[in-house]
């Protein structure tokens, strides 16, 4: 609430002085950027910047019309902070891999630095050795796909019980709220691969986590004016931030505990903790690991594992009850494959089945990439994108959302439509793929910075949603037509479907053990 008439009133203000910053502006042009070219962007006020561009609108949808009339790279200012938009394939190409290093660190607001110890963590450490170091365990020993399969058998029990849990609902005839479902599937299954077993604490945990990542919006006063020590006592975020983290720790304090009072921990049975442990344990690396780079480590690998998977989920469904031929033909391609077996078994899934199920999740990532403008980006040395100059120091920001969704990129019917078979032989976007080589399709980024829990995030969608279509269909409660079926985004840092997901399962293969 302090936030909302702190920015008013800051509105206010800067009407006033729109006359005399105009003034200011053109004097400052004379000589600070001058023979620069500075890429476009829409009329600035003084104080907010770009800022009354966007209000009212989710940002991602914002910058893409602005984009649509200043260009594929855009300069805003919100608040104090400089921002490049950059909302085509080619000028993604430019950021992330012809001058990737150039933009390969990330802006540490003030509560992303309260809640990352400073940049502790993998996903907001500044570029440099000691995000090096953690890059190479997280893709070497946390994340790799050897990793990744020895959690198989916790998704495995974790999907068994939402079955069972979706079986009992239809046996009575209920109606499932799948997206709750989802969200506590996907946070089990994470939970259980990164800290070994659910406690008492980690409900807490997970709820001071959505609350830190609302705050990384970054989309508080303190944040968005840093240089005004006002706008931080008014906003609080900072402090908040703090209590969110120390709150998270306190929690991993007991578990941690718990880890180093267990015996025989290494090996085969290891969660991303045991392995963390252990190589704090070992030492001899360049940035010691310690028990704070540990527990932002963990917080990292819990708050990328959980949200995204379950949002992408929930638009997999969405979108499958609004296009009911996409969903007959899911649904017969997982019953054909699974038929003899009784159960989608996630070693059949890894040997390449249901190629037109892994079209959906494609199509979906399309359509609702998670992170709609991905992380944000910093600018470490001033370069050209598309021939215009970047200053040093300007977060970057992609439109992925937006680039996936432009008609130059995605022939063949419209952008908007969710239509898996785009992707199928024969069809301009055949090959086009989210690995971080097609720029068209980003929703896991690209170069150095570019997700690495890809195949875990991966791993955590496909299993969940062959199985829930293997055994039940799907009607949407109360929606006659399914193309009126709402696909409205929520605010915030994920593009979550806003309504909750209220669907009556109808079991058509038994599901085992009920
Ligand atoms: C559908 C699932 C997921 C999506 C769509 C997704 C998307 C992203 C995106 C867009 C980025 C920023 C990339 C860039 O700046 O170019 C990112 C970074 C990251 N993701 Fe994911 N992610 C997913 C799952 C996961 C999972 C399961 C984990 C961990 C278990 C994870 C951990 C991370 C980390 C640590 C980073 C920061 C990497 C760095 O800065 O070096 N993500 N993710």
């Amino acid at each position: 609430m302090a936030d909302g008439y702190f920015y008013f009133g800051l509105a206010l203000v800067s009407l006033l002085v729109v006359l005399f910053a105009k003034r200011r502006r053109s004097a400052a042009a004379a000589h600070g950027d001058a023979g620069l070219r500075l890429p476009p962007g829409p009329w600035q006020l003084p104080v907010i910047g770009s800022l009354h561009h966007l209000a009212g609108k989710l940002p991602h949808r914002a910058m893409r019309d602005l984009a649509r009339r200043h260009g594929p790279v855009m300069m805003l200012r919100l608040g104090e902070v400089p921002t490049l938009v950059v909302s085509s394939r080619d000028a993604a190409r430019e950021v992330m891999r012809t001058h990737d290093a150039a933009f390969a660190s990330r802006p540490l607001s003030a509560s992303v630095r309260a809640a990352t110890k400073g940049g502790r963590d993998i996903a907001f450490a500044p570029y440099g050795d000691y995000w090096r170091q953690l890059r190479r365990i997280a893709v070497t020993e946390l994340l790799s796909a050897r990793r990744v399969l020895s959690f198989r058998p916790i998704r495995e029990e974790e999907v068994a019980a939402t079955l069972r849990a979706v079986a009992a609902a239809a046996a009575d005839g209920r109606i499932v709220e799948l997206r709750a479902a989802l969200c506590a599937l996907v946070a089990d299954s994470t939970v259980r691969a990164v800290v070994g077993e659910r406690c008492a604490g980690l409900d807490v945990f997970l709820r001071q986590l959505d609350r830190a990542i609302e705050l990384a919006a970054g989309l508080n006063v303190a944040d968005l004016w840093p240089s005004s020590r006002l706008a931080g006592r008014l906003s609080g975020a900072v402090r908040q931030a703090e209590r969110c983290r120390d709150t998270m720790f306190a929690v991993l304090d007991g578990i941690i505990q718990a880890h180093l009072e267990k015996t025989g921990s290494g090996g085969a049975g290891e969660d991303i903790l045991d392995v963390l442990l252990r190589i704090h344990k070992e030492g001899g690396l360049e940035f010691p690991l310690d028990m704070d780079a540990v527990k932002c480590v963990v917080v990292d690998v819990i708050s990328g594992g959980c949200e995204t998977s379950a949002t992408t989920l929930g638009w997999a469904f969405a979108e499958l009850i609004r296009n009911p031929a996409a969903m007959k033909k899911a649904t017969a391609e997982v019953r054909r494959d699974f038929e003899a077996a009784g159960a989608v078994s996630e070693s059949a899934l890894a040997v390449g089945e249901l190629p037109y199920l892994r079209l959906v999740v494609r199509e979906t990532l399309r359509l609702h990439p998670p992170l709609p403008l991905l992380l944000p980006r910093e600018c470490r040395e001033p370069c050209r994108v598309l021939g215009y100059d970047v200053p040093r120091g300007a977060q970057v920001l992609v439109n992925a959302w937006a680039i996936g969704r432009d008609e130059r990129y995605w022939p063949g019917g419209s952008p908007e439509e969710f239509r898996p078979e785009r992707f199928g032989d024969g069809e301009a976007a055949a090959a086009v793929d989210f690995k971080g080589a097609d720029f068209e399709l980003l929703p896991f980024g690209g170069g150095r910075r570019m997700c690495p829990g890809m195949a875990f995030g991966l791993a955590n969608v496909e299993l969940p949603l062959a199985s829930l279509l293997f055994h039940f269909d799907w009607e949407a409660s109360g929606v006659a037509d399914p193309t009126e079926f709402d696909m409205t985004e929520a605010f915030g840092i994920t593009a979550r479907r806003k309504a909750n997901l209220l669907l009556r399962p109808i079991l058509r293969v038994p599901v085992p053990g009920v």
